[in-house]
């Protein structure tokens, strides 16, 4: 008899709702969104300046909290946990890329990549980490400091640092932002190849169609809703579907798709 299963989850959120302040001034900036990040691939967020990329991110990653809705990691339902658990399980389950790269300068190469293990008190798979640091390039820069070394390769840092303790996810808000087009590349053909060789799950925020093209799959944000679904994209296709975006009112953007979480 053959069962076949479902791809797994590594992280979702339900019916998410947030809203910032409130009467008069109150931002609706997830305005019902359902969707499933499936395990082992990398996905894109995608949607105008405003359209609610960052908020997804941070609440389906625990850095903040739904006004309604629930956000899961695995079968772990976020708001279930005590901020105690919660810190616990972003430290143990989530890995982070950002912009800004966020590395200690004190550190060198090294000790910035075992930064979460050595926070958490755990020894961690020293052949996992040796094999990350051949994937991102670093191995004759371990010594370094982050002051040392390019942009591109700081973030190489913080990628590794990121898959260091085999997340079930890495969340990466806009890592190439402040990089070159050439690092910019770089680094997101690593977060790629690190998803795939290593199986984990990555999900970024861009507003570059270039770096949305490294994705096995985008989703679109407008106005705080989910739009669209778009899989094996090219530049030039989430070009075209960001233009729908355009125009004098982002109200003008397609209506929300029911997508399966
Ligand atoms: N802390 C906050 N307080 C009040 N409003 C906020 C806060 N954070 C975000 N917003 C508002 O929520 C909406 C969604 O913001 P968010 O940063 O998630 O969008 P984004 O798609 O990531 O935008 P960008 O591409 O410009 O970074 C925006 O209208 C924003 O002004």
């Amino acid at each position: 008899m053959t069962t076949t299963t479902a791809p797994r989850t590594a992280a979702r959120v339900v019916d998410a709702v947030k809203v910032y302040g409130s009467g008069d001034t109150a931002v609706r900036a997830l305005d019902g969104v359902s969707v499933a990040f499936p395990a082992g691939r990398f996905t894109a967020i995608m949607g105008p300046s405003g359209s609610g990329k960052s908020t997804l991110m941070h609440c389906a990653a625990g850095l903040d909290t739904l006004t309604s809705g629930t956000a899961h990691i695995g079968d772990t339902e976020l708001g279930s946990l005590d901020d105690r658990r919660l810190t616990l399980l972003r430290r143990e389950r989530v890995g982070f890329v950002f912009q800004a790269f966020n590395l200690v300068p004190t550190l060198t190469v090294a000790e910035n990549i075992r930064l979460p293990l050595d926070l958490a008190g755990d020894r961690g798979d020293p052949e996992w980490i040796d094999a990350l640091i051949d994937v991102v390039g670093l191995r004759d820069r371990l010594h370094h400091r982050p002051a040392q070394l390019s942009g591109g390769q700081q973030q190489r840092v913080a990628v590794a640092r990121a898959f260091a303790g085999r997340p079930d996810v890495v969340f990466a808000d806009e890592p190439t932002g402040n990089l070159d087009s050439r690092s910019g590349e770089e680094v997101l053909g690593l977060l790629g190849g690190a998803a795939r060789e290593t199986r984990r799950t990555v999900v970024m925020v861009t507003h570059d169609p270039g770096a949305a093209a490294h994705a096995d799959e985008v989703v679109f944000l407008a106005d705080g809703r989910l739009v669209d679904r778009m899989t094996a994209p090219t530049a030039e296709k989430v070009l075209d579907r960001m233009k729908a975006f355009e125009g004098p009112s982002s109200r003008e953007a397609p209506a929300p798709v029911e997508v399966p979480s």
